[in-house]
């Protein structure tokens, strides 16, 4: 489904971020990629949708390469690609449901997406997001008045809005608190599990990754020095990825969250059924 060969990053500094990483991701996985703090985790991540460009190397989405597309072309592969960002990216004046739409942009047409009037089809999958993720009490909230969850949660709904085939997650939970981070984790997993998602997840917690993750890829200054299942983790691997350290504490954190269960209360949908009244396509909250 997704492959990168060779895949070869040097910024203008001198910088050699991503040195020849190849790995192939099927349809519906879900990898955790770890890793210090300058392994090239971001590079990587916005080399697949060329948000940077790659030096050297290819990128293939469902047969097509992405290196190799000139603009329109790319803009039409990124809506293929959902993004979700570690602080939200989310216009702070806009609500909940406006911020969402926007996932829509990539379709609708300019003047339509200028005004902001969004397709009924469009505002009731939006609405169907919203009340997956756990927000339908909060669709006409401004996103500023939202907590960091409820943030990621219209993130994750902007980029489902998309219909992609892939989500692209850079450190997703970083701003948040452990509980909600937990909470984030697995909504972002179940979707892709229910939409056969497949997924790349930049995650700073070793702990989360080994509780959530199908497949983990540990970079190391650019390089792939681990790619195998979370058990995997030891505190060898852990050592070759990050250096030495005391790590019974991480992966005792990661058992005591794969044996936790339960998952976030739902929402009411009160909220969602008045909207859902409002006739044809709703010029969405031009407040
Ligand atoms: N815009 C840039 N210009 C120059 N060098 C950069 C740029 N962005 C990243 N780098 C360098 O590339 C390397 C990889 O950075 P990157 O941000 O991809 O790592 P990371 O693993 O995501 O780190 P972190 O976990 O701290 O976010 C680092 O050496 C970094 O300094």
């Amino acid at each position: 489904m997704l492959r990168l060969e060779a895949l070869t990053k040097r910024y203008k500094t001198g910088d050699l971020a991503l040195k020849a990483v190849s790995i192939e991701i099927p349809a519906g996985q879900v990898v955790g990629l770890i890793g210090p703090s300058g392994a090239g985790k971001s590079t990587l991540i916005r080399c697949i949708n060329r948000l940077v460009e790659p030096s050297a190397g290819c990128v293939w989405l469902k047969g097509l390469e992405l290196t190799g597309l000139r603009r329109g072309a790319l803009r039409r592969a990124r809506r293929r690609m959902g993004m979700i960002f570690q602080e939200y990216a989310l216009v702070e004046r806009l609500t909940v449901m406006e911020n969402v739409l926007s996932g829509q942009l990539g379709y609708v047409g300019f003047w339509r997406s200028l005004l902001r009037r969004f397709p009924p089809a469009a505002v009731s999958q939006a609405f169907a997001t919203l009340d997956r993720v756990g927000l339908s009490a909060h669709v006409d909230k401004r996103a500023d008045a939202l907590s960091g969850g409820q943030r990621q949660r219209v993130g994750i709904a902007r980029a489902l809005l998309q219909n992609p085939d892939l989500l692209l997650v850079d450190e997703p939970t970083a701003s948040l608190d452990p509980k909600t981070s937990r909470q984030i984790m697995r909504l972002i997993t179940e979707v892709c599990e229910e939409r056969g998602l497949a997924a790349i997840i930049n995650i700073h917690d070793v702990a989360l990754a080994r509780r959530f993750m199908q497949r983990i890829v540990g970079l190391r200054a650019g390089e792939v020095v681990y790619d195998g299942p979370p058990e995997g983790l030891s505190a060898d691997v852990l050592t070759q990825i990050y250096g030495e350290e005391d790590w019974s504490g991480t992966i005792q954190a990661g058992d005591e969250m794969a044996a936790e269960a339960g998952a976030p209360a739902p929402v009411p949908a009160r909220e969602a059924v008045r909207f859902a009244r409002e006739p044809g396509a709703l010029a969405v909250a031009l407040k």
